[in-house]
C-alpha cells in the first residue's frame, strides 16, 4: 500500500510545486497535514519560492478529510487525532501567509479537499473537475473553513445549496458562481497555475483572502432570511440530523461576527459533531457501501469485467420501462421487448414519460435526453437480440412464463450474453430450469422507480460463473447503482428481510393499534412512508401476491390479515384508484381516511387476536420496535443463511432498497446500537404473547445470550466463541 506523501519541487521560475500523494483519491490522512505543514513552511522560508501551486497526484486534487480517522475516533472516542488544521494550516500558514498559493485541480476537490483550494488565493480547474463539500452526508459539517469561505466565493444561496444537499458541482459551473478562476485543459493546468502564482506574487491579479471577501455576502437581513428558509427546509428534509441545523448556525455565526469567529466556532461544532451516533452511523454507510464492491471469488480473482454495449429488456411494464431508463440515462444501448405493438408503444411512453420528469426536476439536461431516448429502440421479436450483451428479463411475475422466456433467448442471444432476470420472488434455478445455461443466469433484481432507486441486488446461483456476476455488477457502476452480490432464496436478501415490516404493522392493526398512528411513527422513525402509504403506493395486488409467497414458503411465521383483501371488497385499491388508507387527490398531500375504519374493524373482527376483545395498550416506541424487530429477526435468518457476504450488505440493502433510514446506520446497525439482547428479549416476550411471528431466530438468540454484535462475522473470534 502506498505511503500518504507530500513533496516539492521548485522550479527556476520561483514556483514551488506541492504536490499530495495518497492514492486512490488523495484523502487527506494524518501525514498529508503533517507533510503540508512542513512544505509550506520550508516554502516560506526559502528565498528561492515566489509562489506555491498545490496539487494533487494521479489527476485528482483531493477526496477531502481521510474517512479512516473518523471510523478511528468512532471506535476509539479519541479526539484528539484530529489535526488542528483549520486555523494553523489553512488560515495561518496558508492563506494569511506572505507567498500566493493557487489551487490546480484536477478530477475532484471534495470536503477538506476543497477547502484547502477555498483557503488557496485562487483555484485554476480543469474541464469537468467535481467540486463539493459533502461533509454533511458522513454526519459532520466543513471543518476546515468551508461554512465559510465556500459562502464568501459563491454566495449565501449557492454555498447554502451545496453544503445542505452535498452534491458536488462541476467545475464549469464553478466558473460561472466565481468557485474557480480558470478553466484549463488537463496539460496546461501546472503551466497556467504557475504563472497565475507569479502574477497574484506580482500583483498582477488579485490576492484574494476568501475568509476575508465580502462583496458576495448581500446585507445581513438577507442572508438571514435566506438562513431561515433554509432552516425551515432541513427541519422538514433533514429530520432526526443534527449536521445541517448546526451548519446553518455555523455560517450564520460567521455572518454576524466574521469569517475568523466562524471557523473557530466551526472547528468546535466539527468536532461534537464527529462523535455524534448520527456520524457513526453515515461513516458506517460509506465503507459499507465500498465494502459492496469486495466480492469474494469474484472481484478478486482476476477476471476482468467486459463492457455491455447493447442490452435487451423483456417487459415494457413500470420494472421494464424504468431498467429501459436507467440503462439509456447511461449511454446503453436498448432494445425493449413486448409481445405487441400496443404494449410496446405504453412501454416506451413510460421511458418518455420518466425522462420528461428528470428533465421537469432539472436532473437532465434536454441534450441528454434527446440522447438517452435515442438509445432506445422498441421490438415485438427476437431478432435484435443476436448481438446483445445482456437481457434483463421484467415480465410479470409467473413461472411458465419466464421459464418459455429463458428457452427462447438462450437461442435467440449470442453464448457470451448474460441471462438477467428481475424477479423479486422466485427462485432463478427454477427460471432456468429449461436451459442449459445456469452458469450465465443471474438475478438483477431491482426496486421501483428502478431508474431513481439506487440498489441493485445481483442474485447468484450455485452455478452462477464469477464472471457473469462480474459483468452485471460493471453494468451496475455504469449506471450508477450500488449492486450488492446475494444468495438465492425467496425473496432474496431485501424483500426476504422486509416481509415481516408490513406484517408487523398488519398483526399490530388487528390487535387495535391504529393504522394512522403506525405510519406517523414509522416516517418519526425515518423511513420515508409507513407500512400502510406504502401498501397504498405498491398497489394492493403487489402486498397479496407477496404475502402469499412468503406464507408458502415460511408459513410458521405469516399473520393472515384479511384487511388489503377488506379494502378491495370495498372499492379501495390504493393510490391506483385515489382510495386506501388515504385518500390520493391531485395536487394535494395524502389524506387519512376516516371511512377505512369500519373495515379495519371487520378485520379485527375475522382475526380475533385481540386479547380479551380489547385493544392493547403499547407505547410509541414499542410500536416501532413491534414492527422493525421482526425485521431484525428475519435479517439474522439471512445472515445465518450466509444469503449475504457481510452483515453490512444488509446495511446497505436495507438504506438504499428500503429507505431504511441511513443515519440509523442499516438494519443491522441499528439492531446492534440498540443491543442484540433488547432485540432478544422484546421478541421472546411477544412471542409468548403474539405467537410464531415473533419467535426469536437461533442466530439471533446465540448472539444476544453471548453478547457478540449480530454483525460480527461467523468467522471472527467474538462470534466463533459462541461455538465453543
Ligand atoms: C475537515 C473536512 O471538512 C472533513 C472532510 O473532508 S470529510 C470527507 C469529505 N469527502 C467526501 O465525503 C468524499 C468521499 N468520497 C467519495 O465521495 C468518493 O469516494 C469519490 C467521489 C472521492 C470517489 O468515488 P469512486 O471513484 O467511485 O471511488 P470509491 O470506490 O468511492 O473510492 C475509492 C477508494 O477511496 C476511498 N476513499 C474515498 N474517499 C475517501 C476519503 N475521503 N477518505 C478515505 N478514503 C476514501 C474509498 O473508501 C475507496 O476505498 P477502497 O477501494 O478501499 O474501498
Amino acid at each position: 500500500m502506498a505511503v500518504p506523501t507530500v513533496i516539492m519541487e521548485v522550479e527556476n521560475d520561483g514556483v514551488a510545486i506541492i504536490t499530495i500523494s495518497n492514492p486512490p483519491v488523495n484523502a487527506l490522512a494524518l501525514q498529508i497535514f503533517e507533510g503540508l505543514k512542513q512544505k509550506f513552511a520550508e516554502a516560506m522560508r526559502r528565498n528561492d519560492v515566489k509562489a506555491i501551486v498545490l496539487t494533487g497526484n494521479g489527476g485528482k486534487f483531493s477526496g477531502g478529510f481521510d474517512i479512516n480517522v473518523f471510523e478511528m475516533i468512532h471506535k476509539t472516542g479519541d479526539l484528539s487525532i484530529l489535526p488542528d488544521a483549520s486555523v494553523d494550516l489553512l488560515v495561518n500558514v496558508i492563506e494569511d501567509a506572505k507567498k500566493p498559493t493557487v489551487a490546480a485541480i484536477a478530477g475532484l476537490a471534495l470536503g477538506g479537499g476543497l477547502e484547502l483550494a477555498l483557503a488557496s488565493h485562487a483555484r485554476i480547474a480543469v474541464s469537468r473537475a467535481q467540486l463539493g463539500l459533502p461533509e454533511l452526508s458522513l454526519g459532520v459539517i466543513p471543518g476546515s473553513g468551508g461554512t465559510q469561505r465556500l459562502p464568501r466565493l459563491v454566495g449565501l444561496p449557492k454555498a447554502v445549496e451545496m453544503m445542505l444537499s452535498s452534491r458536488p458541482i462541476m467545475s464549469e459551473e464553478g466558473k460561472e458562481v466565481g468557485l474557480v478562476d480558470a478553466i484549463v485543459p488537463l496539460e496546461e493546468l501546472l503551466k497556467v497555475s504557475k504563472q497565475w502564482a507569479l502574477d497574484i506574487a506580482a500583483r498582477r491579479k488579485p490576492w484574494i483572502r476568501s475568509l476575508h471577501a465580502m462583496d458576495k455576502l448581500g446585507s445581513l437581513s438577507e442572508a438571514h432570511d435566506i438562513i431561515k428558509m433554509a432552516r425551515q427546509q432541513a427541519k422538514q428534509t433533514a429530520k432526526n440530523m443534527p449536521q445541517h441545523l448546526a451548519c446553518l448556525d455555523v455560517i450564520e455565526e460567521g455572518i454576524i461576527h466574521g469569517g475568523y469567529i466562524g471557523v473557530l466556532k466551526e472547528a468546535k461544532v466539527f468536532k461534537e459533531l464527529v462523535a455524534s451516533v448520527t456520524s457513526k452511523a453515515l461513516v458506517h454507510n460509506f465503507f459499507a457501501q465500498r465494502a459492496t464492491a469486495k466480492v469474494p471469488n469474484v472481484t478478486d480473482t482476476g477476471l476482468k469485467p467486459r463492457i455491455a454495449k447493447k442490452v435487451a429488456v423483456i417487459g415494457g411494464g413500470l420494472m421494464g420501462s424504468g431498467i429501459a431508463t436507467a440503462l439509456i440515462l447511461s449511454n446503453i444501448y436498448v432494445v425493449l421487448k413486448e409481445i405487441n405493438s400496443e404494449y410496446l408503444l405504453k412501454g416506451i411512453k413510460t421511458v418518455e414519460a420518466n425522462i420528461r420528469d428528470l428533465l421537469s426536476r432539472k436532473r437532465l439536461a434536454q441534450d441528454n435526453a434527446d440522447k438517452a431516448l435515442s438509445m432506445l429502440k422498441g421490438v415485438i421479436d427476437y431478432s435484435e437480440f443476436k448481438d446483445v450483451d445482456l437481457v434483463i428479463e421484467a415480465v410479470i411475475e409467473d413461472v411458465p412464463l419466464k421459464q418459455k422466456i429463458f428457452s427462447e433467448i438462450e437461442k435467440a442471444c449470442p453464448p457470451h450474453c448474460i441471462l438477467a432476470s428481475n424477479t423479486s420472488t422466485i427462485d432463478l434455478n427454477i427460471v432456468g430450469e429449461k436451459t442449459r445455461s445456469q452458469d450465465r443466469i443471474v438475478g438483477a433484481h431491482f426496486f421501483s422507480p428502478a431508474h431513481v432507486m439506487p440498489l441493485l441486488e445481483i442474485v447468484r446461483t450455485e452455478k452462477t460463473s464469477p464472471q457473469a456476476i462480474l459483468d452485471l455488477m460493471a453494468v451496475g457502476k455504469t449506471i450508477k447503482k450500488v449492486p450488492v452480490v446475494v444468495g438465492n432464496c425467496t425473496g432474496f436478501a431485501v424483500n426476504r428481510t422486509f416481509f415481516p415490516y408490513s406484517q408487523g404493522a398488519h398483526i399490530l392493526v388487528n390487535l387495535g393499534v391504529d393504522v394512522f398512528r403506525i405510519d406517523r411513527l414509522i416516517t418519526e422513525f425515518g423511513l420515508p412512508l409507513g407500512p400502510f402509504q406504502l401498501q397504498d403506493l405498491a398497489g394492493y395486488g403487489v402486498a397479496v401476491a407477496t404475502t402469499k409467497e412468503f406464507a408458502s414458503y415460511f408459513p410458521d411465521r405469516t399473520f393472515h390479515s384479511p384487511l388489503v383483501e377488506l379494502l378491495m371488497k370495498n372499492g379501495r385499491n390504493g393510490k391506483n384508484n385515489g382510495k386506501g388508507y388515504y385518500i390520493y387527490k391531485k395536487g394535494s398531500k395524502p389524506k387519512p381516511d376516516p371511512l377505512v375504519l369500519p373495515i379495519v374493524e371487520e378485520s379485527r373482527m375475522l382475526t380475533n387476536i385481540m386479547p380479551s376483545g380489547k385493544s392493547i395498550i403499547v407505547t410509541d416506541q414499542e410500536i416501532v420496535e413491534m414492527i422493525l424487530f421482526p425485521v431484525v429477526n428475519e435479517a439474522c435468518r439471512v445472515l445465518d443463511e450466509g444469503i449475504v457476504i457481510r452483515a453490512s450488505d444488509l446495511d446497505v440493502a436495507s438504506v438504499l432498497g428500503m429507505s431504511f433510514p441511513s443515519y440509523r446506520g442499516g438494519i443491522i446497525f441499528w439492531a446492534d446500537s440498540i443491543g442484540a439482547d433488547h432485540v432478544y428479549q422484546s421478541l421472546k416476550k411477544w412471542s409468548q404473547v403474539y405467537g410464531n411471528f415473533y419467535k426469536p431466530s437461533s442466530f439471533l438468540e446465540e448472539r444476544a445470550l453471548r453478547g457478540i454484535p449480530l454483525s460480527a462475522p461467523a468467522s471472527s473470534p467474538s462470534a466463533s466463541r459462541s461455538r465453543l
